[in-house]
């Protein structure tokens, strides 16, 4: 499958998921919105909010750049004037970066990259990522970790996700939230 021509057929009106190339350029540019955010960073966001973590003018350190993750968690840190910087697979010593940060956003894919030691006492975690690893032990065969280390991270960290049961749980809301905006906005609800 072509992405590019997918995304591309979507009505920027019906974007639910804030995939379109058209979507992603207005959240990235000053003031400018576009009709929808992407869920998960819309949902990494709603957790801060709502966990009363200050963002305006703290360090925020996204690990991952991808369109529908990483990319966009770092403009809504911005927009929401954190001083961000985003780590990826070319970066070298991330701890040392993520070490100064007072909120991490991790979206990797790779099970409990972020150690105890890469995080700043007190710092905020959202944990995006969802990696199974095998468990004879669990039902499934396998369990679902995160890409950050829960066991050391949640001795440093000041408030941190878990997984499951944090982001993903929360992505699926914003994704209603924005089938809701997007039926209230065509039927000209409130
Ligand atoms: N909870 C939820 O709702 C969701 C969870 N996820 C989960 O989040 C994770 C990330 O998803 P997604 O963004 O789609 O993944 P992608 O594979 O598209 O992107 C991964 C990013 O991580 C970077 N990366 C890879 N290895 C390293 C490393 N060792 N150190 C630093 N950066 C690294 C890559 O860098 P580079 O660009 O250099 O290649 C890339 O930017 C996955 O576990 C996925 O399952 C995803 C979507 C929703
Ligand atoms: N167009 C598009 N939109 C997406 O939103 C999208 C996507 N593509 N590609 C894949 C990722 C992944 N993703 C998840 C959402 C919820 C959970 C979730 O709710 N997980 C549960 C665990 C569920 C279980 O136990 O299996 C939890 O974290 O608690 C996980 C992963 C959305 N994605």
């Amino acid at each position: 499958m072509n992405d590019e021509n997918i995304l591309n057929a979507v009505s920027i009106e019906k974007d639910v998921d804030g995939f379109h190339p058209v979507n992603i350029g207005r959240l990235a540019m000053q003031g400018r919105d576009p009709f929808f955010v992407p869920c998960t960073p819309k949902g990494c966001m709603e957790l801060l909010h709502r966990s009363g973590v200050e963002i305006k003018g703290k360090r925020a350190v996204v690990i991952g750049r991808s369109n529908i993750v990483g990319t966009p968690a770092a403009l809504l840190l911005q927009k929401a004037n954190a001083t961000v910087s985003i780590v990826h697979s070319k970066t070298k010593n991330p701890e040392e970066i993520t070490r100064q940060a007072d909120i991490i956003i991790a979206a990797v894919g790779v099970a409990n990259l972020v150690r105890g030691s890469w995080i700043k006492p007190g710092a905020a975690i959202i944990d995006v990522g969802i990696n199974p690893v095998d468990d004879p032990a669990s039902p499934r065969g396998y369990r679902l970790v995160g890409d950050v280390c829960f066991e050391e991270a949640s001795k440093v960290a000041g408030a941190i996700t878990p997984v499951p049961g944090g982001v993903g749980p929360m992505t699926i809301a914003m994704l209603l939230s924005n089938t809701l905006d997007s039926a209230k906005r065509i039927h000209k609800f409130k």
